[in-house]
């Protein structure tokens, strides 16, 4: 099977330290090419250069294979510069590109900073997963993030709260549902997946007493496709659907905003949770965090959620071969 691209990520940022750590730990399992400027690995980086993903498996375990992209400055650990953000993003555009010409067989993306990207290259996209369904032109993408005891799906992602209820459309909702099924399906041998749906205010509306895009809005799209034989439930008051015998009744839940799914999968396994693009043509993980200025540099970052992403977009590869 062909190799993982690993973006590079916001050298300023963890992302070239846990991607050495990953590569150290994984060994022989690696199973990634690094498509990035070495100035910017740690000193001591056991890496090599590669010319083509291929060659990766020519490389000796333990040591990261290196696909050269040239950035314009070195990387002050935690102090973005905005001369290299442009590179940032042509490094995601060029691993589309190599993963859609089929010279790899997924990307993992480290991390990037978006308020950098934005002042150092007038990034316009609130982050990857806006940005890589433009590359692949599509028009709809999801978000999950998965750890060993929960999945779950923002359906309204880099937005602010105050517009989460005027974008919360029965056809974002429907779309979300049926691109997060199928993927349960194809991506994780999910056979019949069971989807919780998430009110969006308290006590999923109380009825119509606390806000009406419960009754409105969710329930006639969890109704209409639960009538067409999805497995659905809810829409459910979010504050009782994430203990551990309320997760045991679904596969994935389905949230209304950013942080009522981020929230409950970082707080129950921060440190392996993984961030997957569904929808894309082509395998996208990424880690569950940023890009960590307050530590990076100073090897503390913790490589266990870029691990788990490798080894997901290895899992996902292996399933679609
Ligand atoms: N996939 C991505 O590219 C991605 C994901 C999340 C956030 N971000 C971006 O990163 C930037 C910073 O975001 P943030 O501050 O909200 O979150 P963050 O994840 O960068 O940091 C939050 C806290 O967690 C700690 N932390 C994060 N990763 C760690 C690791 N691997 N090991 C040990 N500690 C770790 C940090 O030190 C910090 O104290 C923002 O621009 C944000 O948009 C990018
Ligand atoms: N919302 C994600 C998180 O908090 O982990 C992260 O910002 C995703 O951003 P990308 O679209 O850059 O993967």
């Amino acid at each position: 099977m062909t190799p993982l691209i690993m973006t590079c990520g916001d050298p300023a940022g963890i992302g070239p330290e846990i991607a050495v750590k990953a590569s150290q730990a994984l060994g022989a399992k690696a199973g990634f090419v690094w498509l990035g400027d070495p100035a910017h690995l740690p000193d001591a980086a056991q890496w090599e250069f590669v010319d083509a993903p291929l060659e990766a498996q020519h490389v000796r375990p333990g040591v990261m294979p290196v696909l050269y992209h040239k950035f314009p400055a070195l990387a002050r650990p935690g102090k973005p510069d905005p001369s290299n953000a442009g590179a940032v993003v042509e490094v995601i555009a060029r691993a589309v590109k190599l993963v859609q010409a089929g010279a790899a067989s997924g990307i993992v993306t480290c991390p990037i900073n978006k308020a950098a990207l934005q002042t150092g290259a007038g990034f316009g996209f609130p982050g990857h997963t806006e940005y890589l369904a433009d590359l692949a032109g599509v028009d709809r993408v999801v978000m999950m993030l998965v750890c060993r005891e929960l999945r779950v799906v923002p359906v309204t992602i880099h937005i602010a709260l105050k517009d989460v209820p005027g974008r919360l459309t029965a056809a974002l909702l429907k779309e979300t549902l049926c691109i997060t099924r199928a993927s349960l399906i194809r991506d994780f041998g999910i056979a019949e997946p069971k989807l919780a749906v998430a009110g969006l205010n308290p006590h999923a509306g109380e009825s119509g007493l606390m806000g009406q895009e419960d009754a409105e809005v969710i329930t006639p799209v969890v109704e209409r496709l639960r009538q067409q034989g999805m497995k659905l439930s809810g829409p459910l008051p979010a504050d009782t659907m994430f203990h551990s015998a309320a997760r045991a009744k679904y596969d994935a839940a389905i949230c209304m905003y950013h942080d009522q799914a981020l929230i409950p999968i970082k707080t129950i396994d921060f440190a392996n949770g993984v961030n997957v693009t569904l929808g894309l043509p082509f395998i996208r993980t990424s880690p569950d965090h940023g890009t960590a200025y307050d530590i990076a540099g100073q090897n503390k970052a913790d490589a266990s959620s870029l691990i788990a992403a490798i080894r997901l977009a290895q899992d996902m590869a292996e399933r679609r071969r």
